[in-house]
């Protein structure tokens, strides 16, 4: 997607450690006409596909996951939590993932509630890095007996094994920008095309 990745371009850093620091649009503060833009996209990318949920994952998914929700029918969007919560009642679906940002590993939980046997949904995150993210919620998917229609991401770090990892899995993955490469020395960031 030319807009996304003219904006990486333009606003984003490249940090030692693999980061790509993109948190002037995409996950502290949020342009959401862009947000609105990925999400149309997405919806061309999935059309025909029977997706009646979005599933995310806290917290930076969430924004992108509810402009993109508007683009398939408004239908509801759910967010695996990354804690444990007197909020979270009853039943749940768990698992643990290590977050890339954070460096260290958290539960991923949502209530059966939210997730149920049928479900037709599609996955959406802002980073694909090393795939962990995705994994957990997959992981949920299969323990609750939800249909994975598609994955959608944002920004994928081809160069980290996620995006192969799930493709060689059979999943449809749309990234809206693919980082190839980038050089925390110079800040040159490569797009896959
Ligand atoms: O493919 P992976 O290696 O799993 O990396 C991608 C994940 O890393 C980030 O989450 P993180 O927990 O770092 O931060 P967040 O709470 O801001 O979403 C990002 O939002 C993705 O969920
Ligand atoms: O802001 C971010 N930059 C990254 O490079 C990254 N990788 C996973 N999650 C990420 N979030």
């Amino acid at each position: 997607m030319q807009e996304l990745e003219d904006r990486i371009a333009k606003d984003g850093t490249v940090k030692p450690g693999n980061v790509l620091k993109v948190d002037a649009f995409l996950n502290h503060q949020c342009d959401v006409a862009l947000f609105d833009h990925m999400g149309a996209a997405w919806a061309e990318h999935f059309a025909g596909k029977p997706i009646d949920k979005i599933l995310t994952i806290e917290a930076s998914g969430i924004g992108i996951a509810c402009m993109a929700a508007r683009h398939f029918g408004d239908v509801p969007v759910v967010f695996a939590k990354k804690a444990q919560s007197i909020n979270l009642d009853g039943d749940q679906y768990s698992t643990t993932v290590y977050s890339f940002t954070k460096q260290k590993e958290f539960p991923v939980i949502v209530s059966r509630k939210y997730l149920n046997a049928g479900d037709h949904v599609l996955l959406i995150d802002d980073f694909l890095a090393n795939g962990k993210a995705m994994q957990g919620l997959i992981e949920l998917c299969r323990k609750a007996g939800a249909v994975i229609e598609g994955i959608g991401i944002a920004v994928e770090k081809g160069f980290q094994d996620g995006g192969r990892l799930l493709r060689e899995q059979g999943y449809d993955v749309d990234s809206l920008a693919i980082v190839d490469a980038m050089d925390p020395e110079t800040g040159e960031i490569d797009f896959r095309h």
